[in-house]
């Protein structure tokens, strides 16, 4: 069944548009009904719609109540709402309630066919009149309250660190624009406007967003649930925070992403060339304009304007991307036909816009039609307890992208790295491995690479056991232990009912006199006694562990692997290999 077949309610209470929506929408090869009322449009929605096209007002209420009490009723209809002109008010209102879209009057036909047909992307056939038992919306008063339709879990495998990296965009040398090519279609058709499961695309950007903080969960919730509608959003977030990962979520998790998402960084282009570089010019339209090209706005077309650093761009060109987007369309430099704009925009700044607007640097109605929905990311401060699972995995991506073996961490190495402040975030932690990889000595990561200028090496190593990162899973596997590396006493044993830690916890060792420092590499000063068999002593700290780890999960191998950062296959091997006794086989 064609998506043409969808179903369409049509609200309005003046006759002569009402027909006229029906007529266009008709030819199309929708099944349309119409509501001149709030109190119809109700009855009519006792059915299941595909989109419902609200005007904005009606003689006995307010179109948007429909949009509210269809979402609090977790009902699947997409809404387009129709605002009064220039109403800019009403259309972020619209969007913030959850519309999919909203058309201004005068309604352009060809407009309204283009949003319509974006609303119904994807379905697979008409639901119209199929009483199936949907949540009914109450037949008059207003909402209880908004939509508190659960956001599906994200779930966040391990295997998320393997996925291959987006490109590293050190400081300076990203290039002002990239236009990617469509993500690959989900596998399994859509269920007919049911709430869509999320696609392997999805699912894979959100992975890549390391972290499984509260504060990182909230973003990552926060994402599926705005990414389904058209309303632009703005990601707020500290420099090097992710915002560009947000933004390809946002996309991948979008029933635009098999479309383009076109990234530009609005602060790398010359200002002479903006116009051109968003719009596109016609050939001759200036110097060096030997052939008309498409601009941003046309590239993104059916897809994703990811805008960043949106605070950058010129007061003057600020007007003109305002314009576009109310207007909806664009024009060539060069040309006098004005083409339609059919993106989903997305932007972002490390600048606090209000200020910016406050300062009379950043258009106010501007920053309005962008900041409809706002995602906000914590700094890496705020979340500190990603820092672990974030420097595996980008240990991993490092590891993989370079080709070198397994990297090895030296004791006290993930102690550095806690210890340090991150003004400049998850990119600050990405240039620090970085360096650490490049002065690595035979794949052993130096707590000293990471020091700063002047601070003791030894006064962050900890006596812990050193960790290895292999390219082949997000693993953290005891290596063989560098030739100095300092080594835990065998009487320092964790106890079974001992806190768990990420790295088996060891007293520190003895403090150097005054003055006296550590070479990184070397062994302590006071090391007590070493373990005759390391490797022996290493598996008797990863058994302790595993235990006391399937004990406070009730022997729940998957839940026992969560709280470790294993897979279930890496955990079940672990039990194998040490022979650990799990009880009865099939438990976990
Ligand atoms: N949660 C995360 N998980 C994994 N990698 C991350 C995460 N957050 C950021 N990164 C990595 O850190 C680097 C910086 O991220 P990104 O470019 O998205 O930051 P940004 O907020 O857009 O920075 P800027 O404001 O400077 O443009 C990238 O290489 C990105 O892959």
């Amino acid at each position: 069944m064609s998506e043409k077949t969808a179903s369409i309610l049509v609200v309005d209470d003046e006759p002569d548009l009402r027909l006229l929506y029906e007529l266009t929408l008709v030819r199309e090869g929708y099944t349309v009904e119409t509501a001149e009322s709030l109190a119809q449009a109700r009855a009519s929605l006792a059915h299941r719609f595909d989109v419902v096209l609200l005007d904005m007002r009606l003689p006995d209420g307010l179109g948007i109540e429909i949009l509210q009490e269809l979402q609090a009723a977790g009902r699947p209809e997409r809404c387009v709402v129709v605002t009064a002109y220039g109403s800019a008010e009403n259309a972020v209102e619209a969007l913030r309630a959850g519309a999919f879209d909203y058309l201004s009057k005068p309604v352009e036909l060809k407009q309204l066919r283009s949003i319509v047909a974006s609303a119904v992307q994807g379905l697979s056939g008409a639901s119209a009149g199929i009483p199936n038992g949907l949540p009914s919306i109450p037949s008059s008063g207003p909402p209880s309250g908004v939509n508190q339709t659960a956001v599906p879990p994200v779930p966040l495998e391990q295997e998320a660190a393997t996925a291959p990296a987006t490109p590293a965009s050190a400081a300076g040398g990203r290039p002002a624009t990239r236009v990617e090519a469509a993500a690959p279609s989900p596998g399994q058709p859509q269920q007919h406007m049911q709430p869509v499961a999320m696609s392997r695309a999805g699912r894979v950007a959100l992975e890549r967003m390391v972290g499984r903080s509260a504060a990182m969960q909230a973003v990552k919730e926060r994402i599926v649930k705005v990414a389904r509608s058209m309303a632009p959003v703005h990601i707020h977030g500290e420099s090097g925070t992710g915002k560009e990962l947000v933004a390809r979520a946002l996309h991948a998790n979008s029933q635009r992403a098999e479309g383009p998402l076109v990234a530009v960084n609005c602060g790398a282009i010359p200002e002479n060339l903006l116009e051109a570089e968003f719009f596109g010019a016609k050939k001759g339209s200036y110097t060096g304009a030997t052939q008309d090209r498409e601009g941003f706005f046309q590239a993104a077309r059916g897809g994703t304007l990811f805008l960043d650093e949106i605070g950058d761009l010129p007061l003057a060109m600020q007007t003109k991307l305002l314009r576009a987007i109310q207007e909806r369309c664009v024009r060539p430099l060069g040309s006098t036909q004005e083409e339609m704009v059919d993106v989903r925009l997305v932007s972002a700044t490390h600048r606090d816009l209000a200020r910016e607007v406050a300062a009379g640097r950043f258009r106010q109605d501007l920053f309005y039609r962008l900041n409809v929905i706002e995602v906000r990311i914590p700094p890496l401060r705020e979340r500190r307890e990603d820092l672990p699972e974030l420097t595996r995995a980008l240990l991993q991506r490092l590891a993989q992208d370079s080709g070198m073996g397994p990297l090895h961490m030296e004791p006290g190495f993930l102690e550095a790295m806690a210890s340090r402040a991150f003004p400049g975030n998850v990119r600050e932690l990405e240039n620090l491995l970085h360096r650490a990889v490049a002065l690595s000595e035979n794949g052993w990561l130096l707590v000293a690479s990471v020091c700063d200028e002047g601070e003791s090496a030894a006064s962050v190593a900890r006596a812990t056991p050193a960790m290895a990162v292999t390219p082949a899973a997000d693993v953290l596997i005891p290596p063989p232990a560098p030739p100095s590396a300092p080594v835990v006493p065998a009487h320092a044993l964790p106890p079974v009912d001992a806190p768990v830690a990420a790295v088996p916890a060891a007293p520190p060792a003895p403090a150097p006199a005054d003055g006296e420092t550590t070479a990184v590499g070397a062994a302590p000063a006071a090391v007590e006694a070493l373990p005759d068999d390391l490797q022996a002593w290493l598996d008797e700290q990863e058994r302790q562990i595993l235990i006391r780890a399937l004990k406070e999960t009730h022997y729940n191998r998957t839940a026992a692997a969560s709280r470790l950062g294993l897979n279930l296959r890496q955990i079940r091997y672990r039990i194998e290999r040490l022979n650990i006794p799990v009880g009865p086989e099939e438990r976990g």
